[in-house]
């Protein structure tokens, strides 16, 4: 559905921040995009949208090149930028202006999802807070009912029962026809919604796995300080160890998204290693 080939990319010629970046998403998946500060996240999203253009390689999106815009391919993929700027108009203008440019936008949906997010059809957006605001558009997205949706750190600045709202609502609407990638720092945001984790580390894919083969591969605890040096990377705490070890005895256990992206950043190799040897 997204085939990202060799792809450079660099906002200056000095400052190259993809040199060969390759990655490939499928429909039917939640994927979520992690990456320190800077590590080229939203650069990445952006150049999937059509937004930005690569200096190298390829991009494929449902089979379009998203360089060239095409209306069948604009009114296919949808991104929910991190920042929301709207203008000063109510929900339901908002509706009427943009929904016609996609499709398979269904009212019902949105209807659903603002009232889920306690939103008001008839608010104006100038009047709702930036959680407010971010809501309503998530809503928005999440109608146009495109084979790709896009968030980017979509749950900055919603409250803690909007979070969960939210995680309701796009695993409501994940498909087997559909891609849905979520880039974010608040990893817990993320739990029990995304079933692939890709980390974005040097400008290069680091990692890009299922959560099962991650499970399947790694086990995730909090064992004695003692039993620290087994680990392939950990934390310690007031509780003991927390921290990432080989499955070698098929232990099932709960991913920590937080203690699998420090590790990948830490200990990159010995992770590729883990999912490298089949
Ligand atoms: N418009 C721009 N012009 C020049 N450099 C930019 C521009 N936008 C981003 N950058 C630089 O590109 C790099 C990647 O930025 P990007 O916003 O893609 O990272 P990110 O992973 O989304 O970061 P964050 O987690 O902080 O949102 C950063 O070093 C940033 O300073």
């Amino acid at each position: 559905m997204i085939d990202i080939k060799n792809l450079q990319f660099g906002y200056s010629k000095k400052k190259v921040l993809f040199k060969d970046l390759s990655l490939g998403l499928e429909a039917g998946h939640i994927y979520g995009l992690l990456g320190k500060n800077g590590a080229g996240k939203t650069t990445l999203l952006k150049v999937i949208q059509g937004m930005l253009f690569a200096t190298n390689g390829s991009c494929s999106v449902l089979g379009f090149n998203p360089k060239k815009r095409e209306p069948n391919f604009l009114s296919d993929v949808f991104y929910i930028p991190e920042d929301i700027h709207t203008n000063d108009m109510r929900i339901r203008d908002f509706v009427a202006a943009n929904a016609p440019f996609y499709p398979k936008f269904d009212l019902g949906s949105f209807l659903n999802y603002i009232r889920e997010f306690e939103i008001s059809y008839d608010e104006k957006l100038s009047s709702l807070s930036y959680g407010q605001k971010k809501k309503a558009i998530i809503a928005f997205g999440l109608a146009t009912s495109c084979s790709v949706l896009i968030l980017d750190e979509p749950t900055n600045g919603l409250d803690i029962p909007s979070k969960s709202q939210f995680r309701k609502i796009v695993a409501s609407v994940a498909t087997e026809e559909r891609c849905i990638i979520i880039s974010t720092h608040q990893v817990r945001d993320l739990d029990n919604l995304i079933d692939t984790v890709i980390v974005l580390d040097e400008g290069v894919v680091a990692l890009n796995q299922p959560v099962d083969a991650i499970t399947e591969k790694l086990v995730f605890k909090t064992v004695d300080v003692e039993k620290a040096p087994t680990a392939i990377y950990g934390e310690s705490s007031l509780r003991g160890f927390t921290g990432v070890f080989h499955n070698a005895n098929g232990e099932a256990s709960k991913l920590d998204m937080e203690i699998l992206f420090n590790s990948v950043l830490a200990q990159k190799s010995t992770i590729q290693q883990v999912f490298n040897n089949k």
